[in-house]
C-alpha cells in the first residue's frame, strides 16, 4: 500500500511575524528548528519511514526536511528539489503584516486575498524588494507575479503527477516537505476535496500527515501522526 508523508515546514520568522511570506525566503525561528526535530521524532517513534524526498527550492522547507530526516537517522536519503513544491507567491502582498494590512484594506479583503480560490493578490512590482526573478535558483523559470490557491495548484499538480505519483506507484515511501499551500494543492487532490471547502483547511507546521494510498492513489485514509 503506497504511503505518503506531508509535512509543512517549521514555524519561520515571517509566521512568527505574521507577514504576507509566499517566495520569499525566510529562515525557521528556533521553534520552526524544534517542530522540524520533534516532527522526525515522531516519524522515527511511529516507526514510519520513507525512501525518498521531495521538497521546494525554499530554505524552510529544506531545512525543516533536513533536521526532521537527521532525527530518523535518514539524513542519506535522495532529496529532490522543484520550485513547484513551493509556497504560493503572494505577489505585491509579500512582506506586508496582516494585521496592518487587515486594518487598511478590512478584514473580507484580505480574506479574499489569503483564503479564496481563484482570487490572486495585487501582482508584485518589477522592482519589489522582494522580487526574485533574477535569483539564481529561479534560472530558466517564469517567477509568477502572483499567485491564486488554483494558480498553486496548476503548478503543483504536473510535478505531482510526472515525478511523486510514478515513485509511489513504483514502490516508494515518499516524504514532501513543503508549505501551506502547496500541501493544499496536494490534499486538495488526493482526498478529492471542493474547490470552496479546501481553503478552510489549515494545515499546522511540522505536522507530519500519513496518507496510506491505493494502487490508482486514491486515499484510504489521511491522518496527523501526533493523533495516532
Ligand atoms: O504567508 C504565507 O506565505 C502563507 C503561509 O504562511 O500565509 P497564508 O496563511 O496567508 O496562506
Amino acid at each position: 500500500m503506497p504511503q505518503l508523508i506531508l509535512l509543512r515546514h517549521g514555524q519561520s520568522q515571517w509566521n512568527l511575524e505574521n507577514r504576507f511570506t509566499g517566495w520569499w525566503d525566510v529562515d525557521v525561528t528556533e521553534k520552526g528548528i524544534e517542530e522540524a526535530r520533534a516532527a522526525g521524532r515522531l516519524m522515527k517513534e511511529k516507526g514510519i519511514d520513507a525512501d525518498l524526498c521531495f521538497t521546494s527550492l525554499q530554505s524552510r522547507a529544506i531545512k525543516t526536511l533536513n533536521l526532521a530526516l537527521e532525527e530518523m537517522d535518514r539524513l542519506w536519503l535522495p532529496v529532490e528539489k522543484n520550485y513547484r513544491l513551493n509556497e504560493r507567491h503572494y505577489g505585491g502582498l509579500t512582506g506586508l503584516n496582516k494585521q496592518e494590512t487587515r486594518d487598511k484594506h478590512g478584514d473580507e479583503q484580505v480574506h479574499i486575498w489569503r483564503r479564496s480560490f481563484d482570487t490572486p493578490p495585487p501582482p508584485m512590482a518589477a522592482d519589489s524588494e522582494y522580487q526574485m526573478s533574477s535569483d539564481p535558483r529561479y534560472k530558466g523559470i517564469e517567477v509568477p507575479a502572483t499567485e491564486s490557491l488554483k494558480d498553486t495548484i496548476t503548478r503543483v499538480l504536473p510535478y505531482w503527477k510526472t515525478r511523486i505519483a510514478p515513485e509511489l506507484q513504483g514502490g516508494k515511501r515518499v516524504l514532501i516537505s513543503a508549505h501551506g499551500n502547496s500541501l493544499r494543492a496536494l490534499v486538495k487532490h488526493l482526498s478529492n476535496i471542493a474547490d470552496d471547502e479546501i481553503t478552510g483547511l489549515e494545515i499546522p507546521t511540522g505536522q507530519p500527515i500519513i496518507y496510506n494510498l491505493d494502487g490508482d492513489l486514491n486515499e484510504i485514509e489521511r491522518y496527523y501522526l501526533s493523533e495516532r
